[in-house]
């Protein structure tokens, strides 16, 4: 059994499914269209262009946020899970609609590995360095600055031709240096204190489960 199939366990007929974003969320969607296809009825509201796109393309019906409340279950990937399933999101730049899909379910369920499993399940959120926050285009020096202060030095992604990254929400999204953090939940607060944060990758207190497929193939269920 993979995590995938593991997921698609918890997928009952005439769900609403949230459909997150990067590559564990891809798979997900890639065999949910497989069950589509074998008569399973669900709906999808997409965290990404990305993910609509794949879902229309393997036959996962879409439906507008405001036509799917309330979600189901999301299911989405993570870029860091601590001991307590709080999770650090963004590396793929769909933050802050995936935040918002996930808030709209009933339950959050977060597929890991096996690429990079033993990676992401760390000790203390930020411990891979990178903290993603997206903010409006013109608050960015603001952000920046304040981010700095706080001792998280940040920078707009930008594209390869050298502009600055926009979102799906057509926003910069700022990478934070960080390292491990004491208290991710201080550092959520401040940040979406200062004018122009849209959202940050952290998502705490929001998954139910985290269903891992190590590196060696075990699949391994945690639960909150
Ligand atoms: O937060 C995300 C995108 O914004 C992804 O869920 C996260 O980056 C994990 O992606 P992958 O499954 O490709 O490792």
């Amino acid at each position: 059994m993979t995590n995938v199939e593991a997921a698609l366990a918890l997928v009952a007929d005439g769900m609403t499914l949230g459909l997150g974003s990067g590559k564990a969320s891809e798979k997900f969607i890639a065999a949910l269209g497989d069950r589509v296809r074998a008569g399973l009825r669900v709906r999808g509201v997409p965290t990404s262009r990305g993910s609509a796109e794949l879902a229309a393309r393997v036959g996962v019906p879409l439906v507008e946020l405001a036509d799917g409340l309330p979600l189901d279950i999301t299911f989405d990937g993570a870029d860091e899970v601590d001991p307590q399933l709080n999770l650090l999101k963004g590396y793929g730049n769909a933050l802050v609609r995936e935040k918002v899909v996930a808030a709209a379910s009933g339950r959050l369920v977060i597929l890991v590995g096996p690429e990079r499993s033993a990676e992401k399940l760390v000790p203390a959120l930020g411990s891979r360095g990178k903290l993603p926050v997206e903010v409006v285009a013109f608050a960015l020096p603001l952000v920046a600055d304040r981010l700095a202060r706080l001792g998280y030095p940040a920078d707009p992604l930008r594209t390869p031709g050298g502009d600055v990254f926009l979102s799906d929400n057509g926003n910069p999204i700022l990478h934070a240096r960080v390292g491990p953090l004491a208290d991710p939940g201080a550092l959520d607060r401040a940040l979406h204190a200062v004018p122009g944060v849209v959202d940050t990758g952290l998502f705490l207190g929001m998954a139910e489960r985290v269903i891992v497929q190590h590196e060696d193939g075990r699949v391994e269920t945690r639960t909150r």
